[in-house]
């Protein structure tokens, strides 16, 4: 398993990228267009949210998906029966947010949709003609306009000694969307599985961005590129008492969007979504 640390600005950057989603799943990108002081801060904001009861007042709207998730409602991973050790904010830009998170966070929004497209373009011309022929659009066409892209603010607490046996931060799992964008965490902790069952930490240092490849990304690709499980670990020693934050974005084409001939992107979605118990 060799996650690629690839700079954004070199000329070989998109078949470098490509070729570690190819192979891994998931591609380090370093100098690239994201400035970090807006990360840092965004964490730092949204830390001070997630550690104020102001959150109550924003929990989420079971019909619209947007707000506060709190650790009891979470998410527990396909496949699991005990609940993720976190919090979590779904920001849409239609959605609730409080005002004085709102701008940085839409900001955040823009620019992060921005190099998506960016890079579902280097993943379309980085494919074989023989798998691309089956994407029914421009998969940087796909996201244009989406309402259903997802901006989630996660934040993982400090552990208290007492979480459920077996409960980890976010349990082995594969996200369901094309690709999902996500800049270095605040801690350590992610990890993807290689292709013979052992872990590995994904690299990444302040100021990069983790791509992995979703679901809908494979079914899309015919399982070209590999939407590979990764999971967030729980920290040790004195580690133990930092939070965690994290800042992924699932790029969701619009619904319409036809992924196979099994299904277009609202099919697939509800389908894993009633499979997650969210729905
Ligand atoms: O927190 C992280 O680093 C990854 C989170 C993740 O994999 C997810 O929310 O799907
Ligand atoms: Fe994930």
């Amino acid at each position: 398993m060799n996650v690629q640390n690839v700079d954004y600005t070199q000329p070989d950057a998109a078949e470098r990228f490509v070729q570690s989603l190819r192979e891994t799943g998931f591609g380090v990108l370093r100098n690239h267009p994201i400035p970090a002081d807006l990360v840092s801060s965004i964490y730092r904001n949204w830390l001070a949210f997630f550690t104020s009861e102001e959150k109550h007042r924003w929990r989420y709207d079971q019909g619209r998906q947007d707000g506060y998730f709190p650790p009891d409602v979470s998410e527990t991973a396909k496949g699991h029966s005990v609940k993720d050790l976190k919090e979590y904010y779904h920001v849409y830009p239609w959605g609730r947010i409080p005002d004085s998170l709102r701008d940085d966070i839409l900001d955040y929004y823009r620019r992060a949709n921005e190099v998506a497209s960016t890079l579902l373009g280097w993943v379309e011309s980085q494919t074989p003609a023989d798998i691309a022929l089956h994407y029914s659009e421009p998969l940087s066409r796909m996201i244009e306009d989406s309402q259903q892209t997802l901006l989630r603010v996660l934040h993982y607490p400090p552990l208290s000694g007492d979480e459920q046996p077996g409960a980890v931060r976010a349990a082995a799992h594969e996200d369901i969307n094309l690709l999902t964008v996500l800049p270095a965490a605040n801690e350590p902790g992610l990890e993807v599985r290689g292709g013979d069952g052992t872990w590995h930490a994904v690299p990444c240092d302040p100021g990069q961005l983790v791509i992995n490849v979703g679901d809908m990304l494979q079914e899309a690709s015919r399982g070209y590129f590999p939407s590979t499980t990764h999971r967030v670990t729980n920290p040790r020693g004195e580690a133990r008492l930092h939070s965690r934050l994290s800042l992924p974005l699932f790029l969701h084409p619009r619904p319409e969007v036809v992924l196979s001939e099994r299904h277009t992107a609202d099919t697939y979605l509800k389908e894993r979504l009633r499979e997650l118990g969210v729905i």
